[in-house]
Protein backbone atom coordinates (compact mmCIF):
# COMPACT_ATOMS: atom_id res chain seq x y z
CA UNK A 1 0.00 0.00 0.00
CA UNK A 2 1.22 3.47 -0.68
CA UNK A 3 2.84 5.26 2.15
CA UNK A 4 0.04 8.34 3.12
CA UNK A 5 1.06 11.69 4.48
CA UNK A 6 -1.64 12.26 7.05
CA UNK A 7 -0.73 15.54 8.54
CA UNK A 8 -2.86 17.07 11.61
CA UNK A 9 -1.22 19.96 11.84
CA UNK A 10 2.43 19.56 11.59
CA UNK A 11 4.26 21.50 13.95
CA UNK A 12 1.76 20.16 16.60
CA UNK A 13 2.60 16.24 15.84
CA UNK A 14 6.13 17.43 15.49
CA UNK A 15 6.29 18.81 19.29
CA UNK A 16 3.97 16.84 20.69
CA UNK A 17 5.89 13.92 20.04
CA UNK A 18 8.90 15.46 21.04
CA UNK A 19 7.33 16.70 24.44
CA UNK A 20 7.41 20.17 23.66
CA UNK A 21 5.42 23.45 23.30
CA UNK A 22 4.43 24.51 19.99
CA UNK A 23 4.56 28.03 20.78
CA UNK A 24 7.61 28.52 23.08
CA UNK A 25 9.25 31.57 23.06
CA UNK A 26 11.58 31.91 19.84
CA UNK A 27 14.87 33.43 20.55
CA UNK A 28 14.43 35.57 17.07
CA UNK A 29 11.21 36.21 18.40
CA UNK A 30 11.57 40.26 18.95
CA UNK A 31 8.46 41.72 19.04
CA UNK A 32 5.53 41.74 20.69
CA UNK A 33 7.21 41.20 23.87
CA UNK A 34 7.65 37.26 24.35
CA UNK A 35 4.50 36.00 26.68
CA UNK A 36 4.07 32.95 28.69
CA UNK A 37 3.36 29.32 27.60
CA UNK A 38 1.01 27.89 30.51
CA UNK A 39 -2.60 27.62 30.14
CA UNK A 40 -3.63 27.26 26.23
CA UNK A 41 -7.07 25.24 26.64
CA UNK A 42 -7.10 22.06 24.69
CA UNK A 43 -3.45 21.36 24.43
CA UNK A 44 -3.47 18.36 26.53
CA UNK A 45 -6.26 17.21 24.93
CA UNK A 46 -4.08 17.89 21.03
CA UNK A 47 -1.21 16.56 23.36
CA UNK A 48 -3.04 12.84 24.02
CA UNK A 49 -4.35 12.87 20.24
CA UNK A 50 -1.15 13.68 18.40
CA UNK A 51 0.63 11.66 20.62
CA UNK A 52 -1.83 8.59 19.86
CA UNK A 53 -1.98 9.22 15.81
CA UNK A 54 -0.30 6.18 14.10
CA UNK A 55 0.15 8.48 11.07
CA UNK A 56 1.79 5.85 8.34
CA UNK A 57 0.55 2.46 10.23
CA UNK A 58 -3.23 0.82 9.76
CA UNK A 59 -3.72 0.48 13.34
CA UNK A 60 -6.37 2.81 14.43
CA UNK A 61 -5.87 5.33 12.03
CA UNK A 62 -9.56 6.15 11.01
CA UNK A 63 -10.00 6.65 14.89
CA UNK A 64 -7.67 9.06 15.54
CA UNK A 65 -8.81 10.91 12.08
CA UNK A 66 -12.05 10.93 13.91
CA UNK A 67 -10.52 12.24 17.03
CA UNK A 68 -8.82 14.59 15.18
CA UNK A 69 -11.83 15.72 13.30
CA UNK A 70 -13.60 16.62 17.13
CA UNK A 71 -10.31 18.30 18.03
CA UNK A 72 -10.40 20.51 14.98
CA UNK A 73 -14.04 21.61 16.23
CA UNK A 74 -13.44 24.03 19.81
CA UNK A 75 -16.98 24.34 20.00
CA UNK A 76 -17.32 20.36 19.96
CA UNK A 77 -14.53 20.51 22.85
CA UNK A 78 -15.95 23.23 25.08
CA UNK A 79 -19.29 22.19 25.10
CA UNK A 80 -18.35 18.29 26.01
CA UNK A 81 -15.94 19.78 28.62
CA UNK A 82 -18.81 21.44 30.31
CA UNK A 83 -21.29 19.08 30.36
CA UNK A 84 -18.04 17.17 32.62
CA UNK A 85 -18.47 19.08 35.51
CA UNK A 86 -18.72 22.43 36.68
CA UNK A 87 -15.25 22.32 37.94
CA UNK A 88 -14.08 21.19 34.19
CA UNK A 89 -16.05 24.24 33.35
CA UNK A 90 -14.25 26.80 35.48
CA UNK A 91 -11.44 25.67 34.41
CA UNK A 92 -12.39 26.41 31.21
CA UNK A 93 -12.60 29.67 32.18
CA UNK A 94 -9.33 30.13 33.62
CA UNK A 95 -8.04 28.43 30.61
CA UNK A 96 -9.73 31.76 28.25
CA UNK A 97 -8.56 33.79 30.63
CA UNK A 98 -4.67 32.45 30.73
CA UNK A 99 -4.60 32.25 26.73
CA UNK A 100 -6.01 36.45 26.70
CA UNK A 101 -2.92 36.89 28.31
CA UNK A 102 -1.22 35.42 26.08
CA UNK A 103 -3.22 36.84 22.65
CA UNK A 104 -4.68 39.86 24.20
CA UNK A 105 -7.17 41.32 21.87
CA UNK A 106 -5.49 43.56 19.04
CA UNK A 107 -8.47 46.36 19.55
CA UNK A 108 -7.21 46.53 23.15
CA UNK A 109 -3.19 46.81 22.62
CA UNK A 110 -4.10 48.70 18.94
CA UNK A 111 -1.18 51.12 20.46
CA UNK A 112 1.09 48.71 20.98
CA UNK A 113 0.78 47.68 17.79
CA UNK A 114 1.13 50.59 15.79
CA UNK A 115 3.78 52.13 17.94
CA UNK A 116 5.30 48.92 16.62
CA UNK A 117 5.08 49.84 12.74
CA UNK A 118 7.04 53.32 13.69
CA UNK A 119 9.31 53.81 10.67
CA UNK A 120 7.80 50.32 8.85
CA UNK A 121 5.62 49.80 5.93
CA UNK A 122 2.70 48.10 7.13
CA UNK A 123 1.89 44.85 4.79
CA UNK A 124 -1.70 43.49 5.45
CA UNK A 125 -2.41 39.77 5.15
CA UNK A 126 -5.98 38.64 5.42
CA UNK A 127 -7.49 35.43 5.02
CA UNK A 128 -11.16 34.77 3.98
CA UNK A 129 -13.24 32.52 5.65
CA UNK A 130 -13.85 33.10 9.10
CA UNK A 131 -12.10 35.94 8.90
CA UNK A 132 -13.44 38.16 6.64
CA UNK A 133 -16.74 36.08 6.36
CA UNK A 134 -18.37 34.34 9.58
CA UNK A 135 -18.76 30.64 9.19
CA UNK A 136 -21.53 29.70 7.46
CA UNK A 137 -22.94 25.78 6.19
CA UNK A 138 -22.78 26.22 2.62
CA UNK A 139 -19.49 27.38 1.09
CA UNK A 140 -20.80 28.84 -1.81
CA UNK A 141 -23.15 31.55 0.68
CA UNK A 142 -19.94 32.69 2.68
CA UNK A 143 -20.54 36.15 1.37
CA UNK A 144 -18.73 39.30 2.75
CA UNK A 145 -20.78 42.27 4.02
CA UNK A 146 -20.10 45.43 2.03
CA UNK A 147 -19.44 46.92 5.46
CA UNK A 148 -16.48 44.66 5.79
CA UNK A 149 -15.47 45.34 1.70
CA UNK A 150 -15.12 48.91 2.44
CA UNK A 151 -12.92 47.99 5.46
CA UNK A 152 -10.68 46.11 3.33
CA UNK A 153 -10.79 48.74 0.73
CA UNK A 154 -9.71 51.51 2.44
CA UNK A 155 -6.82 49.27 4.52
CA UNK A 156 -5.87 48.48 1.02
CA UNK A 157 -5.66 52.12 0.20
CA UNK A 158 -3.37 52.62 2.68
CA UNK A 159 -1.20 49.44 2.93
CA UNK A 160 -0.29 46.92 0.48
CA UNK A 161 -2.94 43.89 1.19
CA UNK A 162 -3.27 40.39 0.11
CA UNK A 163 -5.84 37.81 0.57
CA UNK A 164 -4.86 34.69 1.42
CA UNK A 165 -7.13 31.71 1.65
CA UNK A 166 -7.38 27.97 0.97
CA UNK A 167 -10.29 28.52 -1.46
CA UNK A 168 -9.12 28.72 -5.48
CA UNK A 169 -7.98 32.11 -6.62
CA UNK A 170 -11.36 32.81 -8.66
CA UNK A 171 -13.68 32.05 -6.21
CA UNK A 172 -12.24 34.21 -3.28
CA UNK A 173 -12.11 37.00 -5.47
CA UNK A 174 -15.56 36.50 -6.46
CA UNK A 175 -16.67 37.49 -3.12
CA UNK A 176 -14.04 39.75 -2.33
CA UNK A 177 -14.77 41.87 -5.63
CA UNK A 178 -11.54 44.43 -4.74
CA UNK A 179 -9.20 44.50 -7.81
CA UNK A 180 -6.56 46.42 -5.86
CA UNK A 181 -5.34 43.44 -3.86
CA UNK A 182 -3.03 40.48 -4.04
CA UNK A 183 -4.80 36.89 -4.00
CA UNK A 184 -3.10 34.19 -2.52
CA UNK A 185 -5.49 31.03 -3.47
CA UNK A 186 -5.32 27.35 -2.93
CA UNK A 187 -3.38 27.87 0.37
CA UNK A 188 -0.84 29.90 -1.18
CA UNK A 189 -0.31 27.57 -4.43
CA UNK A 190 -1.95 30.24 -6.41
CA UNK A 191 -0.55 33.64 -6.13
CA UNK A 192 -1.69 36.98 -8.41
CA UNK A 193 -2.16 40.75 -8.15
CA UNK A 194 -2.70 43.18 -8.26
CA UNK A 195 -5.03 43.58 -11.33
CA UNK A 196 -5.73 47.75 -10.53
CA UNK A 197 -3.20 50.05 -9.55
CA UNK A 198 -2.93 50.33 -5.83
CA UNK A 199 -3.64 53.64 -4.46
CA UNK A 200 -1.26 53.59 -1.79
CA UNK A 201 1.78 53.76 -4.49
CA UNK A 202 2.73 56.04 -7.53
CA UNK A 203 5.24 53.11 -8.80
CA UNK A 204 3.67 50.79 -11.31
CA UNK A 205 2.73 47.42 -9.07
CA UNK A 206 5.33 44.38 -10.25
CA UNK A 207 2.92 42.09 -12.30
CA UNK A 208 2.77 38.88 -10.27
CA UNK A 209 1.73 35.56 -11.30
CA UNK A 210 3.37 32.57 -9.21
CA UNK A 211 1.78 29.03 -8.94
CA UNK A 212 4.38 26.63 -7.97
CA UNK A 213 1.64 23.06 -7.83
CA UNK A 214 1.01 23.24 -11.37
CA UNK A 215 2.18 20.06 -12.40
CA UNK A 216 -0.32 18.94 -9.82
CA UNK A 217 -3.46 20.13 -11.72
CA UNK A 218 -4.79 16.33 -13.60
CA UNK A 219 -3.96 14.89 -10.25
CA UNK A 220 -6.53 17.80 -8.04
CA UNK A 221 -8.67 17.17 -10.76
CA UNK A 222 -8.72 13.84 -10.43
CA UNK A 223 -8.74 12.86 -6.69
CA UNK A 224 -11.58 15.32 -6.52
CA UNK A 225 -13.21 13.27 -8.98
CA UNK A 226 -12.60 10.22 -7.71
CA UNK A 227 -13.66 11.85 -3.82
CA UNK A 228 -17.00 13.24 -5.19
CA UNK A 229 -17.84 9.90 -6.43
CA UNK A 230 -16.83 7.90 -2.89
CA UNK A 231 -18.64 9.95 -0.81
CA UNK A 232 -21.89 10.49 -2.45
CA UNK A 233 -23.53 7.50 0.03
CA UNK A 234 -22.98 10.22 2.99
CA UNK A 235 -25.39 12.58 3.70
CA UNK A 236 -24.04 16.09 3.75
CA UNK A 237 -20.48 15.55 2.88
CA UNK A 238 -18.79 18.28 0.12
CA UNK A 239 -16.11 18.29 -1.78
CA UNK A 240 -15.03 21.44 -3.55
CA UNK A 241 -12.50 21.69 -5.94
CA UNK A 242 -9.74 24.04 -5.16
CA UNK A 243 -7.88 24.07 -8.11
CA UNK A 244 -4.31 23.21 -6.54
CA UNK A 245 -6.32 21.53 -3.82
CA UNK A 246 -9.49 19.94 -2.89
CA UNK A 247 -11.48 20.01 0.12
CA UNK A 248 -14.37 17.42 1.95
CA UNK A 249 -16.92 19.38 3.94
CA UNK A 250 -18.09 17.65 6.92
CA UNK A 251 -20.19 20.66 8.76
CA UNK A 252 -23.43 18.85 7.78
CA UNK A 253 -22.61 15.29 8.21
CA UNK A 254 -24.04 13.52 11.23
CA UNK A 255 -20.98 13.40 13.90
CA UNK A 256 -21.80 9.17 13.66
CA UNK A 257 -20.74 9.00 10.18
CA UNK A 258 -17.42 10.88 10.42
CA UNK A 259 -15.60 7.51 10.69
CA UNK A 260 -17.43 6.49 7.88
CA UNK A 261 -16.52 9.95 5.73
CA UNK A 262 -12.70 9.28 7.08
CA UNK A 263 -12.73 5.92 5.91
CA UNK A 264 -13.88 6.51 1.96
CA UNK A 265 -11.80 10.07 1.97
CA UNK A 266 -8.81 7.25 3.26
CA UNK A 267 -9.91 4.89 0.66
CA UNK A 268 -9.47 7.37 -2.14
CA UNK A 269 -5.90 9.09 -0.87
CA UNK A 270 -4.09 5.70 -0.86
CA UNK A 271 -3.86 6.19 -4.89
CA UNK A 272 -2.19 9.69 -4.53
CA UNK A 273 1.02 9.08 -2.63
CA UNK A 274 1.78 12.79 -3.58
CA UNK A 275 -0.94 14.37 -2.02
CA UNK A 276 -1.30 14.90 1.77
CA UNK A 277 -4.17 15.99 3.61
CA UNK A 278 -4.23 18.95 6.36
CA UNK A 279 -7.74 20.03 8.65
CA UNK A 280 -9.36 23.50 9.20
CA UNK A 281 -12.65 24.35 10.10
CA UNK A 282 -14.98 20.73 9.55
CA UNK A 283 -12.64 20.39 6.72
CA UNK A 284 -10.17 17.56 5.18
CA UNK A 285 -7.68 19.84 2.74
CA UNK A 286 -6.00 17.65 0.25
CA UNK A 287 -3.07 19.20 -1.07
CA UNK A 288 0.11 17.99 -2.77
CA UNK A 289 3.09 17.17 -0.67
CA UNK A 290 5.58 20.10 -2.25
CA UNK A 291 6.87 22.50 0.90
CA UNK A 292 4.30 25.47 0.18
CA UNK A 293 1.89 26.89 2.45
CA UNK A 294 0.55 30.15 3.82
CA UNK A 295 3.91 31.20 5.13
CA UNK A 296 5.30 30.84 2.31
CA UNK A 297 3.44 32.72 0.01
CA UNK A 298 3.66 35.43 2.96
CA UNK A 299 7.19 35.18 2.41
CA UNK A 300 7.03 34.99 -1.68
CA UNK A 301 4.84 38.36 -1.27
CA UNK A 302 6.87 40.53 0.90
CA UNK A 303 9.89 39.78 -1.81
CA UNK A 304 7.01 40.24 -5.04
CA UNK A 305 6.67 43.86 -3.22
CA UNK A 306 10.28 44.50 -2.53
CA UNK A 307 10.71 43.65 0.98
CA UNK A 308 13.15 40.89 1.03
CA UNK A 309 15.33 41.00 4.16
CA UNK A 310 14.19 44.40 5.40
CA UNK A 311 13.83 45.88 8.86
CA UNK A 312 11.58 48.44 7.72
CA UNK A 313 8.58 46.17 7.11
CA UNK A 314 5.55 44.90 9.59
CA UNK A 315 3.71 42.31 8.23
CA UNK A 316 -0.26 41.94 9.70
CA UNK A 317 -1.22 38.46 9.65
CA UNK A 318 -4.88 37.55 10.38
CA UNK A 319 -6.18 34.51 10.24
CA UNK A 320 -8.54 31.86 12.42
CA UNK A 321 -7.49 28.54 10.80
CA UNK A 322 -5.13 25.88 11.60
CA UNK A 323 -3.64 26.69 8.39
CA UNK A 324 -3.02 29.84 9.15
CA UNK A 325 -0.79 29.08 11.64
CA UNK A 326 2.13 28.70 8.76
CA UNK A 327 2.01 32.08 8.28
CA UNK A 328 1.80 33.22 12.23
CA UNK A 329 4.85 30.82 12.52
CA UNK A 330 7.14 32.62 9.44
CA UNK A 331 6.60 35.64 11.65
CA UNK A 332 7.40 34.16 14.82
CA UNK A 333 10.61 33.12 13.20
CA UNK A 334 11.37 35.82 11.71
CA UNK A 335 11.08 38.25 14.87
CA UNK A 336 9.32 40.42 12.20
CA UNK A 337 5.43 40.97 12.13
CA UNK A 338 2.65 40.59 14.15
CA UNK A 339 -0.18 37.25 14.12
CA UNK A 340 -3.35 38.09 15.16
CA UNK A 341 -5.45 34.44 15.46
CA UNK A 342 -9.60 35.23 15.02
CA UNK A 343 -11.43 33.16 17.67
CA UNK A 344 -14.08 33.23 20.14
CA UNK A 345 -12.21 30.37 21.99
CA UNK A 346 -8.45 29.91 23.08
CA UNK A 347 -6.51 28.10 21.04
CA UNK A 348 -2.81 26.59 20.81
CA UNK A 349 -1.55 29.21 18.01
CA UNK A 350 1.74 30.96 16.86
CA UNK A 351 -0.24 34.35 17.14
CA UNK A 352 0.79 37.12 19.14
CA UNK A 353 -2.79 38.75 19.54
CA UNK A 354 -6.13 38.06 19.08
CA UNK A 355 -10.08 39.28 17.60
CA UNK A 356 -13.17 37.08 18.70
CA UNK A 357 -15.22 37.10 14.94
CA UNK A 358 -15.05 38.88 11.74
CA UNK A 359 -17.13 42.05 12.87
CA UNK A 360 -13.77 42.91 15.35
CA UNK A 361 -11.40 42.22 12.06
CA UNK A 362 -13.82 44.93 10.75
CA UNK A 363 -13.32 47.41 13.93
CA UNK A 364 -9.78 46.49 13.79
CA UNK A 365 -9.43 47.36 9.69
CA UNK A 366 -10.95 50.34 10.33
CA UNK A 367 -9.44 51.63 13.31
CA UNK A 368 -6.19 50.83 11.27
CA UNK A 369 -7.16 52.83 8.06
CA UNK A 370 -8.30 56.09 10.86
CA UNK A 371 -4.75 56.08 12.31
CA UNK A 372 -3.06 55.84 9.00
CA UNK A 373 -5.16 58.58 8.16
CA UNK A 374 -4.39 60.60 10.73
CA UNK A 375 -0.74 60.02 10.65
CA UNK A 376 -0.53 60.90 7.07
CA UNK A 377 -2.45 64.49 8.02
CA UNK A 378 -0.39 65.01 10.52
CA UNK A 379 3.00 64.64 8.94
CA UNK A 380 1.70 66.62 5.73
CA UNK A 381 0.61 69.27 8.49
CA UNK A 382 3.93 68.94 9.62
CA UNK A 383 6.04 69.69 6.34
CA UNK A 384 4.07 72.62 4.97
O1 LIG B 1 -8.15 29.81 4.12
P1 LIG B 1 -9.60 30.14 4.17
O2 LIG B 1 -9.99 31.31 3.34
O3 LIG B 1 -10.08 30.26 5.60
O4 LIG B 1 -10.31 28.85 3.54
C1 LIG B 1 -10.37 27.62 4.25
C2 LIG B 1 -11.59 26.84 3.80
O5 LIG B 1 -12.67 27.76 3.90
C3 LIG B 1 -13.95 27.34 3.44
O6 LIG B 1 -14.48 26.42 4.36
C4 LIG B 1 -14.78 26.99 5.62
O7 LIG B 1 -15.81 27.98 5.45
C5 LIG B 1 -17.08 27.47 4.98
C6 LIG B 1 -18.01 28.65 4.77
O8 LIG B 1 -18.16 29.41 5.94
C7 LIG B 1 -17.62 26.45 5.99
O9 LIG B 1 -18.83 25.89 5.52
C8 LIG B 1 -16.57 25.33 6.19
O10 LIG B 1 -17.01 24.44 7.20
C9 LIG B 1 -15.22 25.91 6.61
O11 LIG B 1 -14.22 24.90 6.67
C10 LIG B 1 -13.85 26.80 2.03
O12 LIG B 1 -15.11 26.31 1.63
C11 LIG B 1 -12.76 25.74 1.92
O13 LIG B 1 -12.65 25.33 0.57
C12 LIG B 1 -11.46 26.39 2.35
O14 LIG B 1 -10.41 25.46 2.22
Amino acid sequence: MAKQNVMVTEEMAITAAAGKVPNATSTHFSFPPPRGNSGSVNFANYKKILTQLDLNGSGGRINAWVDSMKASSPTHIKSSSLLVSPIAASHDDEEYENSMKQQPSALKMFDEITAASKGKQIVMFLDYDGTLSPIVDDPDRAFMSENMRSAVREVARRFPTAIVSGRCRDKVYNFVQLAELYYAGSHGMDIEGPAKQPKYTKAKAKAVLFQPASEFLPMIDAVYKALVTKTESTPGARVENNKFCASVHYRCVDEKKWGALAEQVRSVLKDYPKLRLTQGRKVLEIRPTIKWDKGKALEFLLDSLGFADCNDVLPIYIGDDRTDEDAFKVLRDRGQGIGILVSKFPKETSASYSLSEPAEVMDFLHHLADWKCRLSLKERARSV
